[in-house]
């Protein structure tokens, strides 16, 4: 299947799925994710506050006017969990819902990490084993590219998510893998 509209064409599809049109494009805001991984162990926040609360998710959020992205990254990582580290650019993830901007998320990751990791009022960091990520409490479509980003993959993605009431239901989504396959500084020689 061809992406969907805001994914570029070189994309290669690994997984997609839910059913009618894709939702009409609106303006887009722009966002930032980080997730550290090192050995077998993630670290996620508690998100205790805002859109998205009481589920787990990487350390991130709106890119400011003025701002590069991969500054915001580390400013956001630093605000929320209290540690700088070298970020990687492995993804980019499109969160669709009718009638909003859409968020263009750029995520990142990090091998190794400075600082104290510490709770911020906005999330509650916490490590998870790789083989145990809480997907049944995170956004709904990250179990289908949170094994990418762990696998070093570049990826791109789309998750179009409906309203309804408090929650967000997810309706259509698609992931894809670039070309270049795994991200840069990843060859290892095990
Ligand atoms: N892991 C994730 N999976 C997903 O499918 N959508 C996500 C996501 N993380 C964030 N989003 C979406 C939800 C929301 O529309 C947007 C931004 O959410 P965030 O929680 O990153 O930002 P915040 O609204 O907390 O921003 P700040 O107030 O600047 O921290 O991106």
């Amino acid at each position: 299947m061809v992406p969907p509209p805001g994914i570029p064409d070189a994309v290669a599809e690994v997984n997609t799925g839910g059913s009618g049109e894709w939702f009409p494009a609106e303006q887009i805001r722009y966002y930032t994710n980080v997730f550290l991984v090192q050995d077998d162990k993630i670290l996620l926040g508690y998100k205790k506050r805002g859109l998205g609360i009481h589920k787990y998710n990487g350390f991130g959020g709106k890119v400011e006017p003025n701002e590069s992205t991969l500054d915001a990254a580390a400013r956001e990582l630093q605000e929320e969990a209290g540690i700088t580290a070298p970020l990687e650019h492995v993804g980019v993830l499109l969160f669709v819902v009718p009638g909003d901007k859409w968020a263009h998320i750029d995520i990142f990751r990090a091998m190794e990490y400075s600082g104290t990791i510490t709770e911020s009022d906005e999330m509650r960091p916490e490590w998870f084993k790789t083989t145990n990520i809480p997907f049944d409490d995170m956004w709904d479509a990250d179990r289908y590219w949170l094994p990418l980003l762990l696998s070093e993959r570049h990826f791109s993605g789309r998750v179009d998510f409906e309203k309804q009431g408090d929650s967000f239901v997810l309706k259509k989504w698609w992931f894809g893998i670039h070309s270049s396959s795994k991200s840069q500084g990843a060859s290892k020689s095990t």
